[in-house]
């Protein structure tokens, strides 16, 4: 179908100071520009904004962004999401323009998750300056991929692939449960391998997020910003590897919020003329050791 790309990711917060240093200061992402005085907007190339991490009572996504074509795609997308059965809001003019794009559609997913879909980003003219001299690597792959959380992973599968139009891009067995085996499934829209995963979890609450990742055009620009996360003092989730299926260099730091941002180098290409979904057995060819990780809040029970 229409969706061309994962446009943007809005996220509530509760400490935006410590955002601003990790996403600014340790990872080079540059300052964008957005409504909210206490918000932080990131910019990651002519878009005012990809990220934007707005203060709140909890840490929890606030909108999953997709991007399609033009005013006809989001049409067509609106009347799938209805035809599925799920209610559709139409954002106001305002909701739009705090958002930097023309109009927008919201809904919730049928695992809980909200998504909007929109077109026509405001561009920023003005020159990017990142903090590790790094470019972002955007364009028709879109800002990179979101990992989400839920019990019910088939559901969410089949909601993407069957009404927006996600592809299958591989799996991977987690776990088995009930002589079933459960796996982590990769969705792709475009070039990127997947902009988007489910992945099995005891839970969809909060933050609903399991990771963020984005891509940087050199090792030396993931190494730096692995320097200064480590400077910083913030948690490594996982340690630096090469995944075996969108072959991404990359390392894991956790966000405040107990999800992570996963940055990489070097992602594949998919060309759909000859890609058939693979299972991968392995997550990573090397590196990636997730020993010394902090739980994924998606991973521990709400009460606890
Ligand atoms: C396996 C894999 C391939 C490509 C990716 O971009 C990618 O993030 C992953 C890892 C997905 C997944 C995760 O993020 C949370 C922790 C998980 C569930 C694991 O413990 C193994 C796979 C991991
Ligand atoms: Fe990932």
């Amino acid at each position: 179908m229409s969706i061309r790309g994962l446009g943007y990711l809005q996220v509530q917060a509760t400490d935006v100071g410590r955002w601003r240093e990790l996403a600014i200061d340790a990872l080079g992402f540059a300052e964008g520009s957005g409504p909210d005085p206490e918000g932080l907007y990131l910019r990651m190339d002519e878009r005012r904004h990809r990220l934007a991490v707005l203060p709140g009572e909890s840490d929890r996504v606030l909108a999953v962004g997709w991007e399609v074509r033009d005013q006809y795609a989001l049409a067509s997308v609106r009347e799938a999401v209805e035809k599925a059965g799920i209610e559709v809001t139409v954002l106001s003019a305002a909701e739009s323009a705090e958002r930097n794009v023309e109009a927008a559609i919201a809904f919730t997913d049928p695992v809980g998750t909200p998504v909007e879909v929109f077109f026509g980003p405001v561009l920023d003219h003005g020159p990017l300056r990142t903090g590790l001299d790094q470019r972002f690597i955007t364009g028709p792959q879109g800002m990179g991929h979101v990992v989400l959380p839920t019990p019910r992973p088939e559901e969410a599968v089949a909601f993407y692939c069957e009404v927006l139009g996600f592809r299958p891009r591989g799996a991977m067995k987690v776990a088995e449960a009930a002589g079933h085996p459960v796996r982590v499934r990769f969705l792709g829209i475009n070039e990127r391998h997947h902009s988007l995963a489910i992945c099995p979890a005891p839970h969809q609450g909060d933050p609903g997020l399991v990771h963020l990742m984005v891509e940087v055009d050199t090792l030396d620009a993931v190494g730096r910003a692995l320097d200064h996360v480590n400077r910083l003092g913030f948690s490594v989730s996982s340690t630096l590897g090469r995944h075996t299926n969108d072959k991404m260099i990359s390392f894991y730091v956790r966000a405040p919020g107990g999800w992570d941002i996963e940055y990489g180098t070097d992602g594949l290409r998919v060309d759909e003329r000859y890609y058939t979904a693979e299972e991968i057995t392995a997550d990573s060819y090397w590196g990636h050791d997730w020993s010394g990780a902090e739980p994924l809040a998606a991973f521990v029970p709400p009460q606890a």
